[in-house]
């Protein structure tokens, strides 16, 4: 392995303390200034202006446009934030509002990932307006929008959907028109909030029509921890350059990978004849190819954001989906997730698109079962294809499951690069026995 296995939650009980409070877990929820997680998406609509209504939308985008005068010049003729003047809660109360639950629950009464990963990407988008909040002005010149999910970390298996639960998050570094936005979600237990998840976004501005990019105000780190922080920001902005750069898309794999390729390859052929074509799946194996499955969604205009453009966070629950009926279907048993890697939003999806979403098994490892989730919109006037996405999704299951064998050249690539993912975790899996537990009855977290 790249780097030393699987992730961890790196969420301790108040793990960090800038400006009092941040990424801090156990608090009071009915304090003052928590967001209940209904205003969040109100919040959005009042600063960026958007239609409650299809009809209006086409207005609504007209008034956005007299906003342009209020976007700056440059980077520096916008004053410098604090990661206080960012930072959020925002409560989902499951267990205090019983009628939120049906929305969020499974068949397994657990809490759907899947709108999970809506709320945070909303949250991630108000965060970010929050960092650029103009105080003189209601609505923001800015159009933000979800540029990636670098990663998000599960620290337990499964969530209780008869318990409230907590999000909180603000922006922890900068560049000059991108952010970085971490968030954490805990759940109570007992009378204290322990932590569940650990996320990382980011957004990138762009003017008021969404057409070019814009400047977001500087970030000023105010103490150590938070300086700590800002450099890992910019640590991950140089990872992510040089994962891409090493891409399978650009450049041949390492001697390693090439011998772990043709070793499968080896592995798969028919002993009895002296060829190259006969292939034979090994025992406990599955081919690639079988380990797809396939969906289209027409994006109606109800998931729509302000800019006609479809939710990132739609797409990441339909693509989330997506991937854990391909990782139950192949593993045979209902499999947890574990972590979201690098999901990137390539090109926006408009609202009318076709979207295809096409999901496979690319990796395996013991428990662990790596799935990609590509997304593509058709042009039906051009009978063309773009790619929107493509989603990494490492899910585990109860029990061992099958390898995957990839036939074909471009089949190796994608083995490769789903063992590329699934190495970037940080922890090995094995380690983490306690996964499967459940919450003990105590009132530690
Ligand atoms: C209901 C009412 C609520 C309304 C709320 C609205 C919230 C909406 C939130 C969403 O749902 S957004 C929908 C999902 N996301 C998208 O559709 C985005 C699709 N992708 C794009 O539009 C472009 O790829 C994107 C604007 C993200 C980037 O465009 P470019 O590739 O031309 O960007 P460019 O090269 O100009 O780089 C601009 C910045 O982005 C950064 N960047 C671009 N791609 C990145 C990436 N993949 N990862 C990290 N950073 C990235 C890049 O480093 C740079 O940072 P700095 O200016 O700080 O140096």
């Amino acid at each position: 392995m790249r780097r030393a296995a699987l992730r961890l939650c790196a969420l301790g009980k108040g793990q960090l303390t800038p400006g009092r409070g941040l990424t801090q877990g156990p608090q009071n929820p009915k304090k003052q200034g928590i967001f209940h997680i209904h205003e969040v998406r109100d919040k959005l609509r009042e600063i960026v202006g958007a239609s409650t209504n299809w009809r209006d939308h086409v207005k609504a985008m007209e008034e956005r446009k007299l906003l342009h005068s209020f976007l700056a010049k440059s980077q520096d003729a916008l004053p410098p934030r604090r990661m206080k003047d960012s930072y959020i809660e925002v409560l989902l109360p499951l267990g205090s509002e019983p009628e939120l639950r049906e929305k969020y629950l499974t068949v397994q009464n657990t809490v759907r990932f899947g709108r999970i990963l809506e709320d945070l990407d909303s949250l991630g988008v108000l965060i970010c307006y929050m960092h650029n909040k103009i105080h003189s002005a209601k609505m923001s010149p800015l159009s933000i929008v979800t540029a990636l999910v670098d990663k998000i970390d599960m620290c337990k298996k499964s969530l209780s959907p008869e318990q409230d639960i907590k999000f909180s998050g603000h922006v922890s570094w900068v560049g000059k028109t991108s952010m970085e936005a971490k968030m954490q979600m805990f759940q109570l237990h007992g009378d204290e909030f322990c932590p569940v998840l650990d996320a990382t976004f980011v957004m990138v501005a762009r003017d008021s029509e969404n057409k070019g990019p814009a400047f977001v105000n500087p970030l000023i780190p105010e103490s150590p921890e938070e300086e700590e922080l800002f450099r890992q920001g910019e640590l991950n902005k140089g990872r992510r350059i040089a994962f891409s750069s090493t891409s399978l898309l650009k450049m041949a794999p390492s001697a390693e990978e090439r011998t772990t390729i043709h070793e499968m390859f080896l592995s798969t052929l028919d002993p009895k004849t002296i060829s190259f074509r006969s292939r034979v799946l090994p025992p406990n194996a599955v081919w690639m190819e079988n380990s797809k499955l396939k969906s289209l969604e027409i994006c109606h205009p109800q998931e729509r954001n302000i800019f006609n453009r479809i939710f990132g966070g739609f797409l990441m629950r339909k693509a989330y989906e997506l991937a854990w009926a391909t990782a139950c279907s192949f593993g045979g048993s209902r499999p947890f997730v574990v972590a979201v890697d690098d999901i990137m939003f390539q090109k926006p999806v408009e609202v009318g698109s076709l979207l295809f979403l096409s999901s496979q098994v690319c990796f395996t490892q013991n428990n662990y079962i790596q799935v990609r989730v590509h997304s593509e919109v058709a042009s039906l006037q051009e009978k063309t294809h773009t790619t929107t996405n493509v989603f990494h999704f490492t899910f585990m299951s109860e029990k061992e499951v099958p390898l995957v064998f990839p036939k074909t050249y471009g089949e190796s690539m994608l083995y490769l690069d789903g063992q590329r993912h699934f190495s970037s975790m940080s922890g090995p899996a094995t380690l983490r026995k306690d996964y499967f537990l459940e919450p003990k009855e105590s009132h530690t977290c």
